[in-house]
């Protein structure tokens, strides 16, 4: 079954036509890489899927439901957008993680102490760095600390924007094989990085399609 269908899109920035009678049907629990040449529409086509965009013509459905006005907080709601450059604020770690899963929309999704830093493990961040300064972190830390957000949030799809640009090779791998792992999740990847060519993962690429 289709989560995310693309029909007949129509899109231009002044006279700069990014796509033209675009179609995409990307199926729930799939793991797509997109590709394309910089400029393409990678993002671009993240932010249609999230509502940020409206295109001149064609439709957007997400799981099932078409995106307008009245659907596109349910769709937000099912959807983590993670970038590269993410600003988790100023304060220190663990208010930023409190915060998030205090707020009522979060609460069923019971996460505690233990469920963090078991994800901060896996990644190679420290008890410590939980309790410290956002301003102290690393761009790479900060990078890390935003991708066990998302994951704690447990959403059905992820839209990944070169998240894996910031840290080193060991640190690739382990944040690719922990996505691709989510059997359940669709994934869409924007990534120049190797690590995320696997079996599972499709191969869609904007040079050719549009
Ligand atoms: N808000 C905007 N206003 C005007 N032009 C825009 C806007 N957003 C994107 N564009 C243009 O649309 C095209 C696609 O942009 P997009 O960011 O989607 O490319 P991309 O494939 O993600 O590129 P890169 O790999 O370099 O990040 C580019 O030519 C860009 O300049």
């Amino acid at each position: 079954m289709n989560i995310i269908s693309l029909k007949d899109i129509d899109l231009k920035f002044g006279s700069k036509h990014v796509f033209k009678s675009f179609g995409l049907d990307i199926q729930k629990g799939e793991k797509v890489r997109i590709k394309g040449k910089s400029g393409v529409g990678k993002t671009t086509l993240f932010r249609l899927i999230l509502g940020f965009l409206k295109p001149e013509k064609g439709n957007i459905l997400y799981d099932g439901l078409k995106l307008d006005s009245n659907s596109v907080w349910d769709v937000r709601r099912s959807i983590a957008y993670v970038s590269q450059d993410m600003s988790i604020g100023e304060g220190l770690v663990k208010d930023f993680l409190e915060e998030i899963f205090s707020y009522e929309a979060n609460k069923h999704l019971n996460v505690d102490l233990e469920n963090i830093l078991t994800l901060f493990r896996q990644f190679d961040l420290s008890g410590e760095l939980y309790r410290g300064r956002i301003s102290d972190l690393s761009g790479g830390e900060k990078q890390r600390v935003g991708i066990v957000a998302s994951i704690l949030l447990d959403r059905s799809t992820y839209l990944l924007d070169e998240i894996t640009s910031a840290l080193d090779e060991a640190l690739k791998e382990k944040v690719a094989r922990c996505f691709l792992g989510l059997n359940e999740k669709t994934i869409l990847i924007i990534s120049h990085d190797q690590v995320w060519e696997a079996e599972n993962v499709k191969l869609i690429d904007l040079d050719s399609l549009n």
